[in-house]
């Protein structure tokens, strides 16, 4: 595809961009008493009002006429078929199969019924979680295992983690479930003072089996288990593997019965549905990550099928677009009125920026527009003490994603009531905002002087029109937590083929891990860095002295 700037419903929308700029959303509202129930769409559990945008019925139209003439029927046709629209990797994308499989037969792909292949990883997770929760899985001394710790980094963590996280109320509490990512050695240190070895099971997440973080630290848990009298011979009782390099895995130790399988169809940032996300089913237990898996293909269904005009990610992904490339929004906020579900942002972050930080369209060529914002948020109400102050008065626009339930896993006091009174308030706020008039009366009904209102009234102005969605559902369960990634992953998609972009590749990270392992070279050895450029030779012979 060309750039997304030839399209004539591109070119129509920076027009009416033009007419919108002088029109404010709180008249939008007040010229039509029916537009919350118009601007509100709902699926798989939950309910998007998109009211508070700066759209009218004109901009929703173009933006439709956008998506349908940056061929996203087609695309979706695509992904659902298992076409390789993962073009640099030739490819096909197909987190959509990981959730198909309790709901659909089959799926052929390049000759394989990958749905079968899910169906038969599905079961092998089935077993080894009941093996862990029922307490017949014994570590090498006959003790029951007790802790679980996952360690993986990116996709092999991120999604895992945020989603156990998110399902907290239906942990089951025979098992802990732990994760480590980085590799500064706090990390795994913090986490090993606090286990035995020999009641905690390994779990190495990595779909290459190549990742260096999650490699170090593998290695480093291995070392801990042997050095506390764990021997070779046992290392299979405590450490499984989810990777699609089934040899790196067994060359480690692993039993090849303790290695699920990954395949190349899926992609790290969208694989928790995949055996990557084997730590939350040990949390949550495995119906709950059916229920998981069953939310996120209500949502996927919804996406397949429901006409452009009520398509949630398409509404969403649609409506980013015209702030990002018709406002100059430089980011996205997401805002989760739920403690549990607060790390969502770092998912999300990495599933949105991973995907589309890109700079080239699908044919090589350098995109003409902006593409994936910058993707940032975390939990209210806590935020509103801290970064809110930019959404309301700074000069940045920002585009936000409000989200809540209706009902809390933990009713107490008013305190969900409170909660959600403070979600609403915050995307009215943004969007009404405060005149100067209304702030000096509020100065004067203080009974400030005339000084006193003329010097404080226009820091307290707070000019609005500042647009959001938020996004409803009865409660966090694992349906609907699963339902709200799904979207967000289908938001992804959306953008990235408006804007004519592989979403599914991540070459841009290969840099810095290249030049990591040289950099890390010539920290232990007495290389020659004079080739390097000034800063990174200080910066080396820093670290070096450091250690001498
Ligand atoms: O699962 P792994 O192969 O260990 O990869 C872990 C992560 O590393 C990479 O750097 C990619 O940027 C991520 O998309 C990936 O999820």
């Amino acid at each position: 595809m060309n750039s997304p700037t030839e399209l004539t419903a591109w070119k129509k929308l920076a027009d009416h961009q033009q007419e919108m700029n002088s029109v404010d959303m709180k008249s939008l509202f007040e010229a039509d008493s029916k537009r919350a129930e118009k601007y509100t769409a709902q699926a798989a559990g939950w309910t998007l009002d998109y009211a508070k945008n700066r759209a009218n019925k004109k901009t929703l139209s173009l933006l439709t006429d956008l998506v349908k003439e940056a061929g996203l029927e087609h695309a979706i046709k695509g992904m659902f078929s298992g076409a390789h629209i993962n073009n640099t990797e030739d490819r096909s994308v197909l987190h959509i199969a990981l959730r198909a499989s309790q709901a659909q037969e089959s799926l052929m792909v390049d000759g394989v019924n990958v749905l079968a292949e899910v169906r038969a990883t599905l079961k092998q997770m089935e077993k080894f979680v009941a093996q862990l929760h029922s307490g017949e899985w014994k570590g090498h001394t006959g003790k029951t295992i007790t802790d679980v710790v996952s360690i993986g980094i990116g996709g092999s963590y991120l999604g895992p983690k945020v989603v156990a996280e998110a399902l907290t109320p239906y942990a089951q509490d025979s098992i802990k479930v732990h994760f480590v990512a980085n590799i500064d050695g706090s990390d795994i240190t913090g986490k090993l003072k606090q286990l035995n070895p020999e009641t905690t099971v390994f779990v190495i997440s990595s779909k290459t089996f190549g990742t260096l973080e999650t490699l170090s630290n593998a290695n480093a848990a291995r070392d801990w288990f042997l050095s506390n009298g764990g021997s070779e011979a046992s290392v299979s009782k405590h450490f499984a593997a989810v990777s699609s390099n089934v040899e790196k895995a067994v060359a480690f130790g692993m039993a090849e019965e303790n290695i699920f399988p990954m395949w190349d169809w899926v992609g790290g940032r969208y694989s928790l549905w995949s055996a990557i996300g084997l730590p939350v089913a040990i949390a949550v237990g495995m119906d709950n990550f059916y229920g998981l898996l069953d939310g996120a293909h209500q949502m996927d269904e919804h996406f397949r099928t429901a006409p452009f005009e009520e398509n949630l990610p398409v509404i969403m992904g649609a409506l980013g677009v015209w702030y990002i490339n018709f406002h100059n929004a430089q980011t996205h906020a997401l805002i989760p009125y739920d403690h549990y579900l607060r790390a969502l942002p770092a998912h999300i972050q990495q599933l949105d920026m991973e995907s589309n930080g890109k700079a080239n369209l699908l044919n090589g060529d350098g995109v003409e527009t902006d593409t994936g914002p910058i993707i940032w948020g975390g939990a209210g109400t806590n935020g509103q003490h801290a970064y809110h102050q930019l959404l309301h008065q700074g000069t940045r626009l920002v585009p936000v994603d409000f989200i809540a339930p209706l009902a809390s896993h933990n009713p107490i006091g008013e305190h969900h009531a409170q909660l959600f009174a403070n979600c609403l308030s915050q995307s009215q706020a943004l969007m009404v905002g405060k005149t100067l008039e209304q702030a000096e009366q509020e100065l004067r009904d203080a009974g400030a002087t005339a000084e006193q209102v003329a010097k404080i009234a226009p820091h307290k102005v707070i000019k609005g029109n500042r647009p959001s969605n938020t996004l409803l559902t009865d409660k966090m369960t694992p349906a609907t937590v699963g339902a709200l990634i799904a979207l967000y992953e289908h938001r992804t998609f959306v953008q990235g083929t408006i804007w004519g972009i592989n979403s599914f590749d991540q070459w841009g990270v290969e840099l810095g891990k290249v030049l990591g392992t040289d950099i890390f070279n010539r920290l232990v050895s007495d290389s020659d860095n004079s080739a390097l450029d000034a800063s990174t030779q200080a910066l080396i012979k820093a670290f070096k002295k450091a250690q001498s």
